[in-house]
């Protein structure tokens, strides 16, 4: 049965891991609704003098390991449902990696792509404006998601700076180099998904040569993990993007794909208009297509409920690696598990983009910058760990590798909340 609320489906992860840890009930109670959320109007002058009110988000979902941390998403779906579980998926994902940050999500139900970019800003420093009160480099920080990147960064840490009169480099992360931003941070979603598919190589048996990949969704987190993949020698068959995809069996050229891409021209177009990747034979196709294609390795890297008990049965990869936050329901794992089609999850996979968060985060406070080859090292490091430690788990459990990184990361919260105690404590010792 599919859960009309995304939150209810999410949290269904949070209750078959608890079978598997040993956790006081309190853990699980004060783990079952958000800290804080936030519903906002913006208003934004347009460029033609008319006056719109846009609606935003930003949900504190749990604190308790540290500051709430998460990017801001801009989309014609953002609703408080879908920005409390990404706040949600946000807490086990902090924990999952040990970053000492809690869960935190935001979000504006907008379609960025129709606004000028003095839209765009002046929508990004309403945002800021209200909800400044909410936020703060200690409090809940913030960083780039679905179509926000680090322009719209930089402008959010500058309109929060104007309002604190101070310069606050630390409450936002995915920001321009030249206002403090990592070295590494645009690429680090990607990137860190690649050393998890690394990592794994051996107990997957995958030779890159002969491995086949589709991605759907090719913006910061696909784009690079088809780079990599392709760099290390994969064949990536397959990509797309919110106008559909194409297919080569003989597989794709990426660094064209992706330098088209980046001129602003859909994925359709690169081959389909004349373009110097016109020669590669290739068939069009969309992205429910994409999903059903014979790959050793599927990469869902755009939205949520892509694989659903509709379409679960149809799929034909060996492994799945969730690029993309929540983009398997519930039921579809079910079915997906029946059919011994392995899913690595994305509060592991997806993780390297808040690693290289932190990281930048700790750069901020210390004044102190990285070089590129440290950011890479430090995040290789982490992912590599927390990769192995989650897939033990799951061996030694005999569980999914979705549960068994649930379990790794509420072992690290239940640890954290205990240690708190709560406020009755005290009142009824
Ligand atoms: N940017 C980051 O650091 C992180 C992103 N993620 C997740 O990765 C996913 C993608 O995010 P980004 O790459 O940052 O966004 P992005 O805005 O850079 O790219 C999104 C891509 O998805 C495509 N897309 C949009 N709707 C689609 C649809 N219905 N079907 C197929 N493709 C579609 C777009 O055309 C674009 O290529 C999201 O689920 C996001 O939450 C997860 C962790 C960190
Ligand atoms: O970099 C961050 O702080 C969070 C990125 C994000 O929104 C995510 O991991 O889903």
């Amino acid at each position: 049965m599919t859960n009309n609320r995304l939150f209810d489906d999410a949290s269904q992860r949070l209750q078959l891991a608890l079978k598997y840890v040993d956790l006081p009930d309190d853990v699980l109670t004060s783990l079952s609704y958000p800290k804080a959320s936030l519903s906002i109007s913006i208003p934004v002058r347009m460029d033609d003098g008319s006056l719109q009110i846009f609606q935003g988000y930003r949900v504190r979902y749990d604190n308790t390991r540290g500051p709430a941390k998460g990017g801001v998403r801009y989309h014609p779906n953002v609703s408080p449902d879908e920005v409390q579980s990404l706040a949600f998926w946000m807490t086990f994902k902090c924990a999952a990696l040990n970053l000492p940050f809690g869960g935190g999500k935001g979000g504006i139900t907008v379609d960025p792509k129709a606004l000028s970019k003095m839209e765009l800003e002046r929508l990004s420093r309403g945002y800021v404006d209200a909800i400044a009160d909410f936020i703060g480099p200690d409090i809940d920080i913030l960083a780039p998601d679905v179509y926000t990147n680090p322009m719209i960064m930089g402008w959010m840490m500058d309109q929060y700076s104007i309002i604190q009169r101070q310069v606050c480099r630390g409450v936002v992360t995915g920001k321009p180099l030249a206002l403090g931003g990592s070295q590494g941070r645009n690429s680090a979603t990607g990137t860190g998904a690649f050393y998890v598919i690394e990592t794994l190589q051996s107990q997957l048996d995958l030779v890159p040569s002969e491995t086949t990949v589709a991605v759907q969704g090719f913006g910061n987190a696909g784009a690079v993990v088809a780079s990599q993949l392709a760099a290390a020698g994969y064949r990536i068959v397959a990509v797309s993007d919110s106008r559909g995809g194409i297919y080569a069996p003989q597989g794709l050229d990426i660094p064209s794909i992706r330098q088209q891409k980046e001129a602003s021209r859909g994925i359709q177009a690169v081959y389909c208009e004349g373009t110097v990747c016109s020669l590669v034979e290739h068939q069009v196709i969309t992205n429910e297509d994409l999903l059903k294609l014979e790959v050793d390795i599927l990469i869902p890297a755009a939205l949520e409920r892509q694989i659903t008990a509709e379409n679960a049965d149809q799929i034909e990869a060996r492994y799945i690696f969730e690029v993309a936050n929540g983009p398997i329901t519930s039921a579809a794992d079910a079915i997906l598990e029946q059919n011994n089609i392995l899913v690595f999850p994305d509060i592991l996979v997806n993780a390297g983009g808040v690693t290289v968060s932190y990281f930048e985060w700790v750069q901020n406070r210390s004044g102190l910058y990285w070089e590129e080859a440290q950011v890479q090292g430090q995040l290789q490091e982490k992912m590599v760990a927390e990769t192995q430690a989650i897939w033990q788990i799951s061996q030694q459990q005999g569980i999914s590798v979705r549960t068994a990184a649930y379990v790794h990361a509420l072992n690290r919260i239940g640890a954290a909340v205990t240690a708190k105690g709560t406020r009755t404590d005290y009142l009824n010792p």
